[in-house]
């Protein structure tokens, strides 16, 4: 008697009983993902062409053509730091690792990236940003705690003192944060308060007569919580406290100027001991991370000269009187956080390359993983079935989408900082708030569905999902929390609004609201919303439109909400009851600024073919995000049930088509073994270094 598999499917000797005649009939139908003929060579059960090319339906992949296009100008300097890697062993994080051994590698790692490979991050922070995104991509293929270290020490620590500090800052600190003779922290966050930072309550006070600051934690409210570097390793914070002038108030009581940014040295510099007045304790075993020390911070009467006022915002004099360029509390606040904003480029940028690894090894494994098969036939792979497809293809197309996404963000930022131009910084915030949140949120979401494509060997802690996941999963509320951050969008785009209707300019990336909003909210074409030829759905005036409409419509009806609700909660109530659907508006925006990014990529390719290919890859992100808000689009009737019906069938199809490339597809990531490391996810013999890896 043949032997049951463990899904009840059963061997293909039982495949006699009517119900069991069914089951395969139906997977076979499965395998068909729709009704049109497969392209010829294109037979899902064959496969079909030599590594590193592939032609599927007329296409022809070659994914060194895209690599090329894909990489980014800094690859070389990727591929040194990998390279160096890959000749130290001793460097590598093993799978297990106790937090003591991990956060004591971690600094070895950082410190051989820059005494012995010669990185020079801070230089590179300010010099070519592009270069410093790179480079923290590669350390982070090392390991994510890595990378989020790295991230504590130049783009905080050191971001804070190029960016909130002057001259004088710069010259007694840069050097020394950048060979890490200085390691450093960023303690903003405080037990009470982290993402509210206007309210955070540790004070920095005047005292005139010794020229000093006066650093205090008022209450255990505000004892500075999570700060990374500073449990083990730090040396200085920057501390962010309210700066208080006594007797300056108009009555003559303390003035609160707002919240300012500090050095304050933690550690003596020869002996590491925790300086008097500060109490350090560690914030322990964290899900993921563990790589980092991160601690928190108490300050009694903690003493720093006044030139520790990182000052470029607002300064005191000798006298004690304060100065600054910007005229009230809630400009100079907006100014100091604004300057933040290379922390949160730095994460969508490295959680794109996490994003980049997981898909890859979901998909090299689904490519080799075989299951079942029809009835005397060889198995098929898993990426066969039609339900693969769906969770893998347009998460792969995703990849893609938020790569051409991510050097858009990069450019703006280079860009804000070669010019300092004010409009375009105002556009880098918005911006990097909005891709931060959407990039990590998905990338959050799709190393599970990795993991479960899997099936029980994603599970394996050397298949490496459950690390990226546990070590990703921050990502989401560091460096501001994502649904914080995505409500600034939306305030953006209400102040956009507003002004559009007192005659004012819109700002670049909103500027095709100005366009948009008469053409959508008039009502929907009855004609256009009926059609459903593959050529109107692929094209991809059809495709933004469809995501430009959707954003214009939420920003009207939620700004005529507001307004409504304004009368009888006030503001806050009023955005507070609109808040669903003020982060709904705020997605649907980012997602129209990634489709049109993808668009102009698929345009501006020069070669051909690879054009082709990519913008298979653009047609189904975008239907299949059409697809997954179908419900808001048949609403309007923007979409009749008939176009609803062909979006959905396009999508399976398109899913179907880009499987037929998705090796090349991941390949063209160039991710090297080292870097993806799974092995799983291995390029070739990935069963057999799995084998290896268990001791076989
Ligand atoms: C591993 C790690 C490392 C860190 N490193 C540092 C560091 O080096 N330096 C530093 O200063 N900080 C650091 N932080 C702190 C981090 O920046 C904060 O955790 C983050 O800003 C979020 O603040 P919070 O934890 O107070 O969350 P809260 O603001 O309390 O948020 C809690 C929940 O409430 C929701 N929420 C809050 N406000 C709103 C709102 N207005 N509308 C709707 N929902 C809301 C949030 O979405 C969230 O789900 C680190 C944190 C961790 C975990």
């Amino acid at each position: 008697m043949a032997t049951m598999s463990r899904s009840g499917y059963g061997s293909d000797d039982e495949d006699s009983t009517p119900a069991m005649r069914r089951l395969r009939r139906l997977s076979l139908h499965l395998l068909q993902p729709s009704d049109r003929p497969a392209p010829e060579g294109a037979n899902s059960l064959v496969p079909a062409a030599c590594a590193g090319r592939r032609r599927a339906g007329g296409l022809d992949a070659d994914a060194a053509a895209l690599t090329a296009y894909l990489r980014g100008r800094h690859r070389a300097t990727q591929d040194r730091l990998y390279r160096f890697f890959v000749e130290r062993p001793e460097l590598h994080t093993p799978v297990e690792l106790p937090m003591a051994a991990h956060r004591e590698l971690c600094f070895r790692q950082m410190a051989a990236l820059v005494r012995e490979a010669g990185v020079r991050p801070l230089s590179l922070m300010a010099d070519d940003p592009d270069e410093y995104f790179a480079v923290m991509e590669a350390v982070g293929g090392l390991d994510i705690s890595l990378a989020v270290k790295f991230g504590v020490q130049y783009s905080l620590w050191g971001g804070s003192i190029i960016n909130l500090g002057t001259k004088k800052h710069r010259e007694k600190y840069f050097d020394k944060i950048d060979n890490l003779d200085y390691p450093g922290c960023f303690a903003m966050t405080e037990l009470h308060h982290g993402s509210n930072v206007q309210a955070l309550q540790t004070t920095a006070t005047f005292d005139s007569v010794t020229d000093e600051f006066i650093i205090d934690t008022p209450n255990d409210g505000a004892i500075k919580w999570w700060i990374g570097n500073s449990a083990l390793h730090g040396k200085f914070a920057t501390v962010f406290a309210r700066l208080i002038l006594p007797l300056q108030g108009k009555g003559g009581e303390p003035a609160d100027m707002g919240i300012h940014a500090f050095i304050v040295p933690i550690r003596d510099l020869e002996t590491h001991a925790v300086l008097p007045g500060i109490e350090i304790n560690d914030c322990g075993h964290k899900i993921g991370l563990n790589g980092v020390d991160n601690g928190a911070l108490r300050f009694r009467s903690v003493r720093i000269p006044r030139d520790n006022l990182l000052n470029r915002f607002g300064d005191v004099a000798r006298d004690g009187k304060y100065t600054s360029s910007l005229p009230t509390i809630n400009k100079r606040f907006a100014a100091t956080l604004g300057e933040l904003v290379g922390g949160r480029v730095s994460l969508a940028y490295s959680s794109v390359g996490i994003l980049k690894v997981a898909v890859t090894i979901a998909v090299r494994y689904a490519l080799l993983r075989q299951q079942f098969g029809p009835p005397k036939q060889p198995e098929i792979s898993v990426l066969d079935y039609q339900s693969h497809q769906h969770k893998l293809m347009p998460m792969l197309a995703s990849a893609y989408a938020l790569h051409f996404a991510r050097r858009y963000l990069v450019d703006k930022y280079s860009e804000m900082k070669k010019t300092n131009d004010e409009d375009i910084s105002a556009d880098v915030h918005v911006l990097s708030s909005g891709l931060k949140s959407y990039i990590t949120s998905y990338t959050a979401k799709s190393i599970s569905i990795c993991r479960e494509s899997c099936g029980g060997h994603g599970y394996a802690a050397v298949n490496r999902f459950g690390g990226l996941r546990n070590d990703h999963d921050i990502f989401q509320t560091f460096e501001g929390d994502n649904t914080v951050l995505l409500q600034q969008v939306a305030g953006d785009l209400l102040k956009q609004y507003q002004q559009k209707f007192k005659g004012g300019t819109l700002s670049v990336t909103w500027n095709y609201l100005r366009d948009s909003m008469s053409t959508y909210l008039s009502q929907p074409n009855p004609v256009t919303a009926r059609w459903e030829g593959e050529d109107h759905l692929r094209d991809p005036k059809f495709q933004l439109d469809a995501f430009r409409y959707r954003t214009s419509r939420l920003l009207h009806s939620v700004a005529a909400r507001l307004q409504k609700h304004m009368k009888t909660l006030g503001g806050f109530g009023a955005w507070n009851r609109c808040l669903n659907h003020l982060l709904t508006l705020a997605e649907s925006h980012v997602e129209a600024v990634i489709l049109a990014r993808f668009i102009e990529a698929v345009k501006s390719c020069p070669d051909a073919k690879t054009r082709e290919v990519l913008k298979l890859v653009c047609d189904l992100y975008a239907l299949d995000r059409i697809w997954k808000d179908i419900g808001t689009y048949r609403n309007v009737d923007y979409v009749a049930p008939n176009k609803a019906k062909a979006i959905h069938k396009l999508v399976d199809y398109l899913s179907y088509q880009v499987r037929l490339v998705a090796r090349e597809l991941v390949d063209a990531f160039d991710l090297p073994d080292e870097v993806i490391r799974a092995p799983i996810g291995m390029q070739s013999e990935a069963y057999a270094q799995y084998t290896q890896c268990v001791g076989f």
